[in-house]
């Protein structure tokens, strides 16, 4: 039988219709021993081989099943849906990952050439984030170019960008600075908040309706950990550290955590997301212009006024957007630097 109506304990951790459909899809696709025994879980938590999950049943550890385990198949992020199969008294298996919503990854390892950029190995830091809430303030931190960066990256995960002018009690008229956010986009939200001493956070407690998942960026000391702790209404730092190794195996100590917020919502903690210099959404997923721009006559083609151009080809005909080869040319330049 299957269930018609969502539960609502899964919409609370921000499940859907999507991951419904592709859920029910999986299930069908497994025999039928185990479609009866699997169920949705959310990733709440990555270590090197396990991962913390939950679901309808609360949380728990699970690890990949053997068959999820070859080069190709898709490893769960923090934020993932994933389908489990539970295991009596042990860590769950999970059969697969469901398509994301939303994809913050990096690149690992430069593209030379937007012919290899396919190759390129990614790393998803977080999956199915719907919001994100750029920090600034108004001091030596505030940078608009470096904020228009964050938010194309945000729009290109999928992700909602929303602006937030934190330490707003450093001045007492921010006006000049929410102008210059302004700026940055007509459609764009903007928040001014006082996180220390808690002032603004309803606004950002609005966003965060039932099944809402945040993420929180900008750069360092701009108040992204006194923002969280005060949404999540706790003093001290985020548990759940684990060690492990960085590309250059140095050990460091990382903390890759999705929360529940008192009063609805979910907010991912994630130190990889919060620091743009280690991830280029520029270069993250740009499978349909790549696969394009392979079909130029040209190996070297610019995609701007070349003959046989397949890429301005597609733009001309609607089927790609002149903002998405911007960003795509953007990278591109990035990456021949
Ligand atoms: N004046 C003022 N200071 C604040 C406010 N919010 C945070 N701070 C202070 O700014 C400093 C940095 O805050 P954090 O929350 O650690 O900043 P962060 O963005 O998490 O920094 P990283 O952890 O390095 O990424 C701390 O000393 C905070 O007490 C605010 O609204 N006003
Ligand atoms: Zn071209």
């Amino acid at each position: 039988m299957l269930e018609a109506i969502l539960p609502s304990g899964l919409d609370a951790l921000g499940w859907g219709p999507d991951f419904e459909d592709a859920y029910q899809g999986f299930r069908a696709a497994l025999p039928a021993g185990e479609r009866e025994q699997v169920t949705p879980v959310r990733v709440v938590g990555v270590q090197r081989q396990t991962f913390q999950v939950r679901g309808l049943h609360g949380e728990q550890e699970a690890r990949l099943a053997g068959s999820q385990r070859h080069a190709g198949a898709l490893t769960p992020a923090i934020g993932d849906w994933c389908v489990l199969e539970p295991v009596p008294e042990g860590a769950g298996r999970l059969l697969g990952v469901l398509p994301r919503r939303t994809t913050f990854a990096r690149a690992l390892g430069a593209a030379e050439d937007t012919r290899r950029a396919q190759a390129v190995r990614q790393q998803v830091i977080a999956a199915n984030v719907d919001l994100v809430l750029i920090v600034t303030a108004p001091d030596a931190d505030f940078d608009l170019e470096r904020l228009e960066r964050y938010v194309q990256a945000v729009q290109h995960s999928g992700a909602r960008p929303v602006l937030v002018l934190n330490k707003a009690d450093l001045h007492a008229d921010t006006d000049w600075w929410v102008g210059g956010l302004r700026g940055l986009g007509p459609d764009l939200e903007i928040l001014v908040t006082h996180a220390e001493g808690g002032e603004g956070l309803e606004g950002v407690r609005a966003l965060l309706q039932e099944g809402v998942t945040l993420a929180l960026i900008g750069s360092s000391g701009v108040g992204k950990s006194t923002l969280t702790n005060a949404l999540l209404g706790r003093l001290a730092a985020p548990t759940g550290e684990v060690r492990e190794s960085d590309q250059q195996g140095r050990h460091t100590t990382t903390s890759r955590t999705l929360y529940l917020v008192p009063g609805g919502g979910l907010l991912i903690d994630n130190p990889g997301l919060r620091d743009i210099t280690v991830w280029d959404a520029d270069t993250a997923d740009f499978g349909e212009l790549e696969a394009l721009a392979a079909q130029c006559r040209f190996r070297k083609c610019t995609h701007t006024t070349e003959p046989g151009c397949a890429v301005q080809a597609a733009v001309q005909a609607g089927e790609v957007s002149p903002a998405r080869l911007a960003a795509f040319q953007r990278g591109n330049r990035r990456g021949r630097r």
